[in-house]
């Protein structure tokens, strides 16, 4: 075991031109880590706090620094992370910012692999991590709070259900992608794209369905595997607290109407994955429609959940859905993510490894979904940031990754 003998911190650019916190952790002997913490725009009201990244390096510097270098091991994670908490000193890392500990926590983990010599997923997943992948939910239409002026649900995800291999899978999302862009040039709607690199068309959302079915369908037609769609419906950013409904472009639904709409689209679309289609104080809505649907697709809380066992444990309690999405960068840790993973799949949640809007070319998730053995990933389709996690899902696959 080899102690952490420095961490430099410094600010970065992130996809959307944002800075964010990168960090380096150096251990004594020699290993070397790096990694940079994502950031949201549809951020749950639950999720640890992201600090201005200037102002998160100077509370890290000033109070997690110095008790890691020369006191932590690098290779025990749990303790690199609870050094982290107990640095912080709040529940929400409010003090160094979640921006720097997921900065630090993803590092470290890192500089551990390079001092083993092992790939990430296998020092974090162990010696037999490796032979299962995650399926990649990629997301080809969006708006939302990714895009101004498109569809009212933040993302339209291919999922490409029957693929044999990640790389089949990966390129089939990208198919998608594509197929829905001739689509749009064949009806001539102008789209760009969105902050994950999704399409952006101002279009409903009534023919952003249409274009999934079609596009999915030709797609699997083509490579010859079942391509099924999902959705991230963003619902508490849709939610209106006051008047107590769902805002669409054009309409307005009640919970009791959001519920059964969404019930059926799960139906008429046959949706493999719906992500928060309600509010996120809402466990009873999530409870109720996990009860119509849970049965035929994937009910993932993102908001409602917000990568944290204590909430994820009321969801467990009320039946409010059967899926957690899990950020690291919304909890904080390593470890936080790795506690809520594990506590979804002891209750039968499907976990979904996630990225976030406001990405780096870190690929420290893409290791994650491999070394829990998750189910699933979400991390777009298309776009630098994005494809860097898909490309090294594809090297893990091909078992040549280092870092
Ligand atoms: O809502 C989400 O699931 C994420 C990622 O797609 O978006 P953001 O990072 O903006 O919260
Ligand atoms: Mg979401």
């Amino acid at each position: 075991m080899t102690l952490v003998s420095e961490i430099r911190l410094r600010q970065v650019l992130d996809s959307r031109g944002n800075r964010t916190v990168e960090a380096d952790v150096v251990t004594e002997s020699g290993g070397f880590g790096r990694a940079a913490a994502p950031s949201g725009a549809s951020t749950g009201e639950y999720e640890a706090i992201e600090l201005d990244p200037s102002e998160a390096i100077a509370s890290a510097r000033e109070h997690a620094v110095p008790r890691l270098e020369g006191k932590v091991f690098v290779g025990d994670q749990r303790d690199v992370d609870r050094t982290l908490r107990a640095a912080d000193g709040t529940d929400d890392f409010s003090e160094i910012g979640a921006n720097s500990a997921v900065a630090i926590s993803m590092a470290a983990s890192k500089a551990a692999a390079d001092v083993t010599g092992a790939p990430l997923y296998q020092h974090l997943g162990g010696a037999f991590r490796g032979e299962e992948f995650p399926t990649p939910l990629g997301n080809v239409i969006g708006g939302g709070e990714h895009a101004a002026d498109a569809t009212a649900i933040q993302e339209f995800l291919a999922v490409p259900v029957g693929a044999p291999s990640v790389q089949d899978a990966v390129f089939a999302n990208a198919a998608v992608h594509q197929e829905v862009h001739d689509l749009l040039a064949e009806r001539d709607i102008a789209a760009g794209k969105g902050d994950e690199g999704a399409w952006a068309p101002s279009i409903e959302d009534d023919e952003a369905f249409e274009l999934m079915a079609e596009a999915t369908d030709a797609v699997a037609d083509e490579v010859g595997f079942d391509i099924k769609f999902g959705l991230d419906v963003a619902g508490a950013e849709m939610y209106d607290e006051d008047d107590e409904e769902y805002v669409y472009r054009e309409t307005t639904r009640s919970t009791d109407e959001q519920i059964e709409y969404i019930a059926d689209l799960v139906e008429e679309y046959e949706l493999a994955y719906v992500e928060d289609p309600l509010d996120e104080d809402d466990y009873s809505g999530f409870a109720e429609l996990t009860e119509k649907v849970g049965d035929r697709t994937l009910v993932c809380g993102d908001d409602l959940f917000v990568t944290n066992v204590e909430r994820l444990a009321t969801g467990i309690e009320q039946g409010a859905g059967n899926s957690i999405l899990v950020k690291p960068n919304q909890i904080g840790t390593l470890s936080d993510a790795v506690d809520a993973v594990e506590l979804a799949v002891e209750n039968g949640y499907e976990p979904v490894i996630s990225h976030r809007s406001g990405e780096t070319e870190d690929t420290t998730i893409a290791h994650l979904a491999v070394a829990t053995g998750a189910p699933y990933i979400k991390t777009g389709a298309v776009g630098g940031e994005r494809t860097a996690k898909l490309n090294e899902l594809i090297r893990i696959e091909q078992n040549v990754s280092r870092l």
